[in-house]
């Protein structure tokens, strides 16, 4: 494998929102293409906290429904329903991820475990990147909605938010507002003692 053909798209993922999303989407090889690379990530004890549940289809209108209702009980009114409906029937493939973190393990802390359930959801992001898909992972209050978080969760999970799926329908925004790597790559030392 050439790394200097690999890095450069590595390197142009950036996030594509729902409204930029459009068919097709990924179909169930490419998905679990996607899931083998997030099963890739470095994941203490191999616990492998999280599930992915996909949403398409009428199953969209299910959760479309569930968003709105979640948007009103907030006060959203009538066209913040809509607009979050429209988060829910614009993708053509929705991933939820829901975390299952074990608060009592006795080797694997919990910020540990959702460090695994991160670079899952980054992998998975990237693979359908490098499939030519676009995605962005999007929670809000709405996970926080108990007729929401029930419908997607097991008592004990914790739903993570979801991954919106599909064909870019135009190009990335451009570069993020994220820092240079010089300013997130630093030289440790051991520090002075002060006294
Ligand atoms: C768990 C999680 C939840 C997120 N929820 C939202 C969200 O609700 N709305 C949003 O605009 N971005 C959300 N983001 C951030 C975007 O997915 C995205 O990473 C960010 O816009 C930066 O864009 P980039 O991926 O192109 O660098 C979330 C990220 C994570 C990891």
């Amino acid at each position: 494998m050439n790394p200097n053909a690999l890095l450069p798209l590595l390197l142009d993922r950036y996030s594509v929102g729902p409204k930029h999303l459009a068919e097709p989407g990924p179909d169930d090889a490419q998905l679990a293409l996607m899931t083998a690379a997030a099963l890739r990530a470095p994941d203490h004890a191999e616990l492998v906290p999280f599930r992915f549940k996909v949403v398409r289809g009428d199953a969209r209108t299910a959760m479309a429904a569930l968003f709105a209702g979640a948007a009103s009980e907030a006060g959203k009114g009538e066209e913040g329903a809509a607009l979050d409906a429209e988060r829910a029937l614009r993708p053509p493939v929705t991933v939820a991820v829901v975390a299952r973190i074990d608060l009592g393990h006795p080797l694997v802390p919990a910020h540990e475990q959702w460090a695994a359930v991160g670079g899952a959801v980054a992998n998975f992001l990237m693979a359908a990147h490098l499939l030519g898909f676009g995605g962005k992972m999007l929670s809000g209050a709405k996970v926080r909605n108990a007729a929401v978080a029930a419908a997607f969760c097991e008592p004990g999970e914790t739903l993570a938010g979801w991954i919106a799926l599909g064909t870019p329908s135009r190009k990335p925004a451009g570069p993020s507002r994220k820092p240079d790597p010089g300013q997130v790559l630093i030289d440790w030392h051991l520090p002075c003692k002060r006294d």
